[in-house]
């Protein structure tokens, strides 16, 4: 028997980010959007726990970790433990979600072992004890699970969904080589010493959400961690210029970066700024719409 389980991409339409709690984490006001980039797993019996990847063009298999430290057998081997059994089965993990580009690549992959593992296994675990164990294992896990709109607070691991009546046009432009979460943190840490201790509030990005308006959407947007991932990657404020001039209604750096995302007002808009932005140069330019579902079951 096998089964394939598709997970989502993530941007984040507001991060708000506080100063760092005694255990280095850093408390947030996020409001996530899961968007139609995806990755597939697929999980078959087997009596050994294995894992294949393969990925699409645009990203570089050597950046993808094909051994125990796959976030992918960490999640398996977790949910076996807490279960009482032993972990098995072959995993084939099809990647189009750019690796270390603020998009939750590797936490997708991890909500969609849960689900198969889940599945395969037979075991009928609660949601909450599967959104507990997504905690456990990264703070965007939970909501690779949830999908849609949510509101993150905590370390982003305490998800609420939200309402939302757009349906969005994204264009997403990933950059050739990835920056580390832990980095773009500690560079906010550095540039930031005045930080909050309370996040910004998603106030004003909720309104615009439940307005359906997309320049109102584009008004909100809003990522603290924006600034330190433009110092690390000046670069990345050069291309969301070009965007913006070409068209799109905003463009944010998503999560920590550097992948660049583009708010627009139609699919006609999407396709003549992902147009625009391949004909200046840029190889890899994705569209996608969103709000799209979690983590679920497709064969
Ligand atoms: C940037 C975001 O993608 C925005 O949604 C997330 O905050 C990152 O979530 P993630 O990659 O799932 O993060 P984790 O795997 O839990 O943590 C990786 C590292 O990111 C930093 N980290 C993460 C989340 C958080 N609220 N504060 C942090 O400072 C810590 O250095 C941590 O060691
Ligand atoms: N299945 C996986 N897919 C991608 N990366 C993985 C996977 N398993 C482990 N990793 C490791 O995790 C690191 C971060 O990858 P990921 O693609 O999740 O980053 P990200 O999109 O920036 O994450 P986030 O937005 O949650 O901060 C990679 O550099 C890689 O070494």
């Amino acid at each position: 028997m096998s089964i394939t389980v598709r997970a989502a991409a993530k941007i984040n339409l507001h991060l708000g980010v506080g100063r760092a709690r005694d255990d280095g984490f850093h408390p947030l006001d996020t409001v996530y959007q899961a968007i139609g980039i995806h990755d597939d797993l697929s999980l078959a019996d087997a009596g050994d726990l294995t894992l294949t990847t393969l990925v699409a063009d645009h990203i570089d298999p050597a950046v993808v970790p094909d051994g125990s430290d796959n976030i992918v057998l960490r999640a398996a081997r977790l949910l076996a433990e807490r279960s009482g059994r032993k972990p098995t089965g072959a995993f084939e993990v099809r990647k189009d979600i750019p690796v270390a580009g603020g998009m939750a690549g590797g936490s997708a992959d991890a909500a969609a072992a849960l689900v198969a593992c889940d599945r395969l296994w037979g075991l009928g675990t609660p949601d909450d004890d599967l959104l507990a164990m997504a905690a456990e294992l990264g703070s965007d896990i939970p909501f690779s699970l949830v999908g849609g709109t949510a509101r993150g607070v905590g370390r982003g691991e305490l998800v609420t969904p939200v309402d939302d009546r757009g349906a969005w046009w994204w264009v997403a432009v990933p950059a050739p080589v990835g920056l580390s979460t832990p980095v773009v943190y500690r560079h906010f840490d550095t540039m930031r010493p005045d930080a909050p201790e309370v996040p910004a509030p998603a106030d004003a990005l909720l309104a615009a959400l439940a307005s359906g308006e997309p320049v109102r959407l584009a008004r909100a947007l809003h990522n603290d961690l924006q600034e330190p991932a433009i110092d690390l990657r000046p670069e990345l404020g050069e291309l969301i210029a070009l965007g913006e001039a070409e068209g799109a209604l905003r463009g944010i750096v998503s999560g920590s970066g550097p992948t660049v995302v583009f708010l627009c007002d139609s699919a006609e808009g999407a396709r003549e700024t992902a147009a625009s932005l391949a004909g200046a140069g840029h190889e890899v330019v994705l569209t996608a719409t969103g709000p799209v579902a979690g983590a679920h079951v497709v064969a």
